[in-house]
């Protein structure tokens, strides 16, 4: 405990921050490499120096994922590792008998909170909580469990039951391009920044195979609509409409080819999220046909 004496630190806060140098130093120094450091409880001390040093020896050697107890960091590694969340290593840690004594992983929280449904004899509802600042990779995280689920909550036998899955899988994961061309826009910290939160829900039957999901949002940014800090964007699907509506589809929205909308700000950087064509895909999985599609997109041209 720090106690000031007169303005002055007491002896044995002297002693007791030279001895925490001393710590330090020694974990700092050590012989075990900081990198395979894969549970920050066992850094000790526990300081923001070394817990920070911890995670950036870990990122430096394109080590992603570390365990906190029971909670797990998950650290943005802003280039894509497709072998990460490839379908092997999540049957691997599906089919694991222990995932926590696997690597940190995120599909280390999707198999436990799915066996935690799994072991009970009641079905008890299980909620993952991903939190982080903008751009910290929630939205990715989320995917990547979705994804996981998909493949693991989805093992029906019979070929009927299987197409059945197939769907609702597809379905559920469908929900995401739909979702973030409607709900995310482009900020000075990410390119696909959700700009509301989102309460997902992956049904199970009593056998643990997915049978829906529900989404709950909130707190949608609505003001971005008619007001963008400078250098943003505003939600992505105007930019969609604008860049991929057909001839056709222009006359009858009222978007005459090259029009400026002052609502629109930034139109001329194109992201990866300017793809039309995968929200329209992605609306007729999710059982939105083509002309209930044209309605929503005209009231979306109106808006311009
Ligand atoms: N594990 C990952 N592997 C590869 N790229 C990632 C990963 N996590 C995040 N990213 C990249 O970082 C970008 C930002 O991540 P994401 O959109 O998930 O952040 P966020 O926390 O949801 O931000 P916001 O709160 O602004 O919505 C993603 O578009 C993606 O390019």
């Amino acid at each position: 405990m720090l106690q000031q004496v007169n303005g002055q630190s007491s002896g044995s806060d002297a002693h007791g921050r030279e001895s925490l140098r001393e710590d330090l130093q020694a974990f700092l120094g050590g012989e075990a490499p900081l990198h395979q450091l894969d549970d920050l409880t066992k850094v000790n001390p526990v300081t923001l120096e070394t817990v920070l040093r911890c995670l950036q020896a870990r990122y430096t050697a394109d080590t992603f994922y570390t365990r906190a107890g029971c909670t797990l960091v998950a650290l943005n590694p802003f280039k894509p590792i497709p072998q990460l969340y490839s379908p092997e290593v999540m049957q691997e840690y599906h089919t694991a008998p222990q995932p926590q004594k696997l690597k940190p992983h995120i599909f280390t929280v999707g198999e436990q909170t799915y066996r935690n449904v799994k072991s009970l004899i009641e079905p008890v509802n299980q909620s993952i909580v991903v939190s982080g600042e903008s751009g910290a990779g929630k939205t990715w995280t989320s995917r990547c469990l979705m994804k996981f689920y998909a493949v693991v909550a989805a093992s029906p036998t019979s070929w009927e039951s299987h197409k059945i899955a197939e769907r609702i899988e597809q379905r559920i994961l469908n929900s995401n391009p739909v979702m973030e061309a409607f709900g995310n826009a482009c900020t000075l910290r990410n390119n696909n920044s959700s700009r509301f939160g989102k309460f997902i829900q992956l049904q199970l039957n009593r056998a643990q195979q997915m049978t829906g999901a529900a989404v709950q949002t909130y707190l949608l940014e609505k003001t971005r609509v008619a007001c963008q800090a400078s250098s943003e964007r505003n939600f992505h699907i105007f930019y969609q409409i604008c860049k991929g509506a057909s001839a056709d589809e222009r006359l009858q929205w009222h978007l005459a080819e090259g029009a400026a909308f002052s609502w629109l700000p930034n139109p001329e950087r194109t992201l990866e999220e300017d793809c039309f064509e995968v929200t329209r895909e992605a609306m007729l999985h999710l059982g939105i046909d083509a002309p209930t599609q044209n309605n929503i997109f005209q009231c979306v041209a109106s808006g311009l």
